[in-house]
């Protein structure tokens, strides 16, 4: 499987959960590699803008982000490997994350089934950009999903970054929620938009404001709280980053 590489090793690492209704909660995080989305705020863009990786970006990319070199940032990890380093943590939930988990599902598979006949008590979160259609083995298997359709704040074109279908299936699943990355009143207006085209209710429906800094956070976060108030949205932040800052393995 093809993971994040952090130091000389994949990147795994016991935290608490930053985001997401389940926010606060011990659990270890596994980070694969590559993604199908090149979201100009992506915090953990070392999963996927490598050297020789065009833009999907629309003109004005980032240019504070620098390429990586693939072989720097990922690592090749056999799925018994995975077990292994997994199991050894107490804790039992474990959180799949990315670049975008759903590209490997597969052996993502291998991996709960591995874990699961240690221990039949562990729990796996998803985090997901909602592109991907999930099996239904994968989709049984999980325990959580954490959705996170991409906005036109991404830099991404619609047709790149929304799935209907995928967004309908998950629209359905009682174990899925939805988590809106935001900065303001024309991600608000895109938000009531987007869920009521793709039928989600907002009761399932997170808003987190953009940023890599309790200061972007803050100037993010207070614009979005009336609006969670007005429309019955869940108001969440980003533990992680308010605790240890933009930090890899946090
Ligand atoms: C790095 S992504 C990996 C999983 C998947 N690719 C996705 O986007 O959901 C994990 C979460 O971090 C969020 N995220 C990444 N960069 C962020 C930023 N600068 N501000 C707020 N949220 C961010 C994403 O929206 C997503 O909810
Ligand atoms: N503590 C912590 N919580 C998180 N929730 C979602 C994360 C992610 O990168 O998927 C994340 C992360 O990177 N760290
Ligand atoms: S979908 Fe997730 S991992 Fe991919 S670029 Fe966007 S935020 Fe980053
Ligand atoms: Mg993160």
């Amino acid at each position: 499987m093809l993971l994040s590489r952090l130091n000389d090793g994949p990147e795994i690492f016991f935290t608490l959960q930053g985001e997401g209704v389940s926010a606060g909660l011990p659990a270890v995080f596994i980070r694969a590699a590559l993604c199908n989305l090149h979201c100009r705020w992506c915090d953990t863009d070392h999963t996927w803008n490598f050297e020789g990786t065009p833009w999907k970006h629309d003109k004005d990319a980032d240019p504070a982000y620098r390429k990586h070199r693939k072989a720097d940032v990922t690592i090749e990890v056999p799925v018994a490997e995975i077990v292994a380093r997994l199991s050894a943590f107490p804790c039992r939930r474990v959180i799949l994350t990315g670049g975008e988990p759903l590209l490997q599902q597969e052996a993502w598979l291998e991996v709960i089934s591995g874990l699961r006949a240690i221990d039949p008590g562990y729990v796996f979160e998803v985090e997901t950009n909602g592109t991907r259609m999930p099996t239904p083995e994968f989709r049984a298997a999980v325990n959580q999903f954490n959705v996170s359709p991409k906005l036109a704040n991404s830099g991404m074109e619609a047709r790149t970054r929304v799935a209907p279908a995928v967004l309908a299936l998950f629209a359905a699943e009682p174990k899925a929620w939805f988590k809106f990355v935001a900065r303001g009143p024309e991600d608000v207006a895109e938000i009531l938009e987007f869920t009521a085209e793709h039928d989600i209710p907002a009761g399932k429906v997170l808003v987190m404001p953009e940023g890599r800094s309790a200061a972007e956070l803050d100037r993010h976060g207070l614009a979005l709280t009336g609006p969670c108030m007005e429309h019955g949205w869940r108001f969440c932040d980003r533990l992680h980053v308010r605790l240890w800052g933009d930090k890899r393995g946090v």
